[in-house]
């Protein structure tokens, strides 16, 4: 996506309650605070939603639940984009291809068009992901905008730094992660994110829902962290809009400031 706009590019994430097993009516859910969202007095440049908004963790009934092909979900996501002019990073989606199921996110440029689409490495045992659904098997970064290039990661994605580092060597200067991460982890959450941020220099951008299913409490937090790791905008643990702004500058100046990228020694390392 090119639209040469001056930055600050303006980011809102979507900190929703999902409610599990009814796709339709977190579909419905999420159009009110997206459209909210948009008419906001300072209009985002980018929307972001939180993991698998459509079905939740109603795993046990993935298979009848989840949408064939991400079809529906593409469909509204891209009228979405398109109608008001936003990018939008559409979380993930329960995507059914042929037998498998998927963690998938969708993205889509201001104009509606597809300019992404990233399945989740690292699938979450603690909540039997591993059970029901396929791994993805590739990185994922896109333009966000015309100087910015960003990777993606879906919620226990970001316990594995290897990924974060390669997205950055790749060129990601932002990072944004879709989550459904509860309570009691909200130390871990938070720890996690900023280490991403200061440790590649990028900015990372988070959204997680609220709300509860079953025996999870899921507490939002959902943060713009800036690659010198500060917080630029968190979520409280209610249903709300979390908007702030990211510049690609700041990226380059830390990134000179302190030049961890050029001090690696992948001589050394053995990581695999
Ligand atoms: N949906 C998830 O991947 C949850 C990850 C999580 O809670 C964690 O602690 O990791």
């Amino acid at each position: 996506m090119t639209h040469n706009k001056q930055y600050p590019l303006n980011i809102s994430l979507i900190q929703a309650d999902i409610t599990i097993g009814q796709p339709e009516q977190n579909q419905k859910h999420l159009e009110i605070l997206m459209t909210q969202a948009v008419l906001a007095e300072k209009k985002p440049d980018v929307l972001i939603l939180p993991e698998m908004w459509n079905t939740g963790y109603a795993l046990e009934q993935i298979q009848q639940l989840a949408d064939p092909n991400g079809q529906v979900s593409q469909a509204w996501l891209s009228d979405f984009a398109a109608k008001h002019s936003v990018m939008l990073i559409g979380g993930s989606v329960a995507e059914k291809v042929g037998d498998q199921v998927y963690n998938t996110m969708y993205i889509f440029d201001r104009n509606g068009e597809a300019v992404g689409k990233y399945s989740k490495l690292h699938l979450f045992r603690l909540m039997d992901e591993d059970k029901h659904l396929t791994a993805g098997e590739e990185l994922v970064t896109f333009e966000l905008d015309s100087d910015f290039q960003a990777g993606v990661s879906i919620c226990y994605d970001i316990r594995f730094p290897e990924l974060a580092r390669s997205l950055a060597l790749g060129g990601a200067k932002v990072l944004i992660v879709p989550a459904q991460w509860p309570h009691p982890r909200l130390h871990h959450w938070r720890t996690l994110l900023m280490a991403r941020a200061i440790e590649n220099q990028m900015y990372v951008i988070a959204c997680n829902r609220v709300g509860t299913s079953g025996n999870s409490t899921f507490f939002g937090h959902s943060m713009i962290i800036d690659p010198w790791g500060e917080i630029i905008a968190e979520g409280t643990e209610a249903e709300e809009i979390v908007t702030g702004e990211i510049v690609p500058e700041l990226v380059d100046e830390v990134r000179n400031r302190i030049p961890v990228f050029e001090d690696r020694r992948p001589d050394i390392y053995s990581v695999k």
